[in-house]
Parts: C-alpha cells; structure tokens; sequence
C-alpha cells in the first residue's frame, strides 16, 4: 500500500470535488497521513516561516527561554524540557486571531515585529483546514456539508496552534536521551505538516513503521483524535514520530505544524448511523465518547507538559 499522494488543485471545482473528496478520506481510512500537492499556501509564505523560524532558533538560550509555552499555547519550549526528554526546540503560537499582538508579553522579542505574518499564515492555514474538512463531511455523505467546517470557527475558543520544530545536529548523540519526538497521535482535527528534509515515521497500516515522504511544495496532512471520533475510528488518527534512526544526531531538521482544532465545546461522538463507539484511547489516556473537544485537549496537554500549560 503506497504512501497516498493526492492532487487537490481542483478542490475547488464541483466536477472534481468529490473524487478529490473520496480520495483523501480513502487515504485517512488507510493511512491517516497524506501528501497534498497543489495547495493554496504559496511556497514563498511557506519559505517566510522556515527562515524566520531559523533565524529564531538560532538565538542563545536567554533569548527564548525566559517565554516558555503557556495556557494560551504561546511560547518556546527547548530541547529536553519536556516528559520524553525529546530533543527539538519548538515556538508555540496558539489562540484566536490578534492573539500574538495582545500577548507580546509572551513571546520572544524576536517575535515583536512579526506577530502580523504569523497570524496571516495561521489564517491561510485555517483555510486549507477548511477545505480539508468539508471534503470529509462530503465522503461521509453528510446531510451539511459544512458540518465539521462549522465546528472550526477560526475565531472562537482557544484558537489554532502553529508549532515551529527545530531539531538540532549535535556533535554527539545526546546521553540519556530516547528519541527526538516521541511517538504520540495529534489531538485537534487535521495538522498541516510542513517539512524541511525528511526524518518523521508514521506507524503504516502494516503496523510497520516507515518514513514519510517530503517532497517540494507538498503538504503532509494527518488526521488528529477528532475525525477518528467523529468516524467511529474509521478515519485514522496514526501515531508517528521522529526517532535518532530515522533522523541521526548530526542532522539538522526544521517542521512547522499547524494543528487545525475544533471549537471546544463541541462533543466527540461517532455521527454514522449504526456506527458505535466504545472506549478510545489516545495518547496513554482512555477517554469515552461524548468528551469535549476542550476536555480531551485539556488532559492531553497536561499529560505531555504538565498542569501549567492546560486550561
Ligand atoms: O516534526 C515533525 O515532522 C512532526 C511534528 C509533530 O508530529 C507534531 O508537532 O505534532
Ligand atoms: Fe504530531
């Protein structure tokens, strides 16, 4: 079975749209990962956010540390800080739109100039969410085609994340230290995943691990626990990773993802006829259908970085 890579320049086009539509429900039923080529985000956005994410964590210490992440998902969190010990650095920009200006006491100075590209390119990536979702809700053959569109309201609730990763080359393989993210499956609906080089493993439907493609100008998409509740597990929230195989000490790799979530008072629960749900697990944790969007988001976050950064 193939890595699916799906076209989505016709997105758009009511000719195209539910073939496009079927395909990529196809690939989460299977994979629960996608490539995307011709998307809307333009490449140079995309460039924008790779350069200024470099030069960022690129700074000493003193000047991101003292910012780390907090209850609005807004802050840098370095290497080995979090439960796994993972070794990455990462920038989080989450909440509403015109979050970033209003908490600039919470971010990096770096960041005080470019708070408005940030939330621009947020804002592009909610749009590609968008569409995304109302290809799901076409596949499924609900009654509103917008169903799960409406559930994604940009500017209610906490907001959308953006997470800028910087995996750093070392000289030595750091002691003591498992992997450079540890496996875990995302928690909001669909993350974008924009990759410099190759290195993340996704847990393929053999139950193999294999490395996910990166190629120019495409989109990794993964699906989080949202759609695999909504699904009744038909659609798939995979685990991945990024490990010291896939990608060794010595090699240097930028990700940026953007975790596209549903509003948080929205309730989980398969929405198929006929289609039931027992217990579900995600992350180490056993949540029952029926949880809210805020409630699952909330454990999760304090089960991977502690009370202070849950709501
Ligand atoms: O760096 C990557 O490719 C993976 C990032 C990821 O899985 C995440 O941030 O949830
Ligand atoms: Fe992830």
């Amino acid at each position: 079975m193939p890595f699916p890579v799906i076209d989505i320049s016709n997105i758009d086009d009511p000719q195209h749209q539910l073939t496009i539509a079927q395909q990529i429900t196809d690939a989460c039923k299977q994979w629960g990962f996608l490539l995307i080529k011709g998307h809307p985000i333009p490449p140079s956005d995309i460039q924008e956010m790779f350069s200024l994410a470099k030069d960022f964590f690129s700074l000493l210490d003193n000047e991101k540390d003292p910012w780390p992440i907090n209850k609005n998902q807004i802050g840098y969190m370095g290497s080995f800080r979090d439960k796994n010990n993972d070794d990455k650095m990462s920038m989080w920009f989450g909440g509403l739109p015109g979050a970033l200006e209003n908490n600039s006491e919470a971010l990096p100075p770096f960041w005080h100039t470019k708070t408005q590209r940030i939330e621009a390119f947020k804002h592009e990536c909610h749009a590609l969410v968008l569409k995304l979702l109302v290809c799901f809700a076409i596949a499924m053959d609900l009654p509103d085609n917008d169903f799960f569109a409406k559930a994604h309201r940009e500017n209610i609730g906490r907001g959308n994340s953006l997470r800028m990763l910087m995996y750093p080359a070392r000289d030595k393989k750091p002691k003591d230290v498992g992997s450079r993210m540890g496996q875990h499956t995302d928690s909001g609906s669909v993350t974008l995943l924009f990759q410099q080089a190759a290195g993340l493993e996704v847990l393929a439907p053999s139950g193999e691990w294999v490395k996910a493609p990166c190629e120019r100008d495409c989109i990794l998409i993964n699906l989080g626990d949202a759609l695999s509740f909504w699904s009744g597990n038909q659609l798939k929230a995979t685990l991945h990773r990024v490990t010291f195989d896939g990608l060794p000490h010595d090699k240097e790799r930028q990700s940026m993802a953007y975790f596209g979530a549903a509003n948080p008072d929205t309730v989980l629960q398969p929405l198929l006829s006929g289609v039931t749900m027992g217990k579900y697990y995600s992350n180490g944790l056993c949540v029952e259908p029926g949880i809210t969007v805020g409630e699952l988001n909330k454990q999760i976050m304090t089960s991977i970085y502690g009370p202070a950064v849950a709501v």
